[in-house]
């Protein structure tokens, strides 16, 4: 079950292994001047696979994301961080928990803008699913 929005800000700092640290640009904006959810959801989606690949040990592509919320917004110019978790894996697939932080860099401050399921299935060099121990 996905975690309420105050859930998700309970937690004080971030969950997992930091896969992806980036910097939010004027290009990624959307019409507010904050920076716009598809781009986060770019970001987490390359976190996830980073980590599902090295589970894989090999290419994996995103079959499906969980609901999600979005706490804050995020500027530009913003220090983002995203951390994966691996929750489980299957015969095929590998099910991780992305959490995306920002750090505010003048006081060391982490808030978790935030989190979502991705899950990832490991596939051959034609798309096809591939069980995971077989390389
Ligand atoms: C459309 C896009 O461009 S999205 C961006 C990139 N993603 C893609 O292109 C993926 C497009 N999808 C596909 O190519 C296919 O659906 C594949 C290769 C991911 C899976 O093919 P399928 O024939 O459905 O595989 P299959 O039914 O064997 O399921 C594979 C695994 O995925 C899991 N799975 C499938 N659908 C879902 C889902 N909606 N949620 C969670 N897990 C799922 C299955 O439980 C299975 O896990 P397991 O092997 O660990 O038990």
């Amino acid at each position: 079950m996905s975690p309420s929005y105050n859930d998700m800000d309970d937690d004080p700092q971030p969950t997992g292994t930091l896969a992806l640290q980036t910097l939010s640009m004027p290009v990624d904006t959307n019409p507010n001047g904050d920076i716009f959810a598809g781009w986060l959801l770019s970001q987490m989606d390359i976190a996830g696979a980073i980590i599902a690949q090295e589970v894989a040990k090999g290419r994996v592509t995103t079959v499906a994301v969980g609901s999600m919320a979005f706490l804050r917004p995020v500027p530009v110019g913003a220090q983002v961080s995203c951390y994966v978790e691996t929750l489980e894996t299957g015969r095929s697939s590998i099910t991780t928990l992305v959490e995306v932080w920002q750090k505010e860099i003048a006081t060391g401050a982490m808030a978790k803008i935030t989190e979502g399921e991705f899950v990832y299935v490991a596939i051959d060099s034609n798309g096809r699913t591939r069980p995971i121990n077989c390389g």
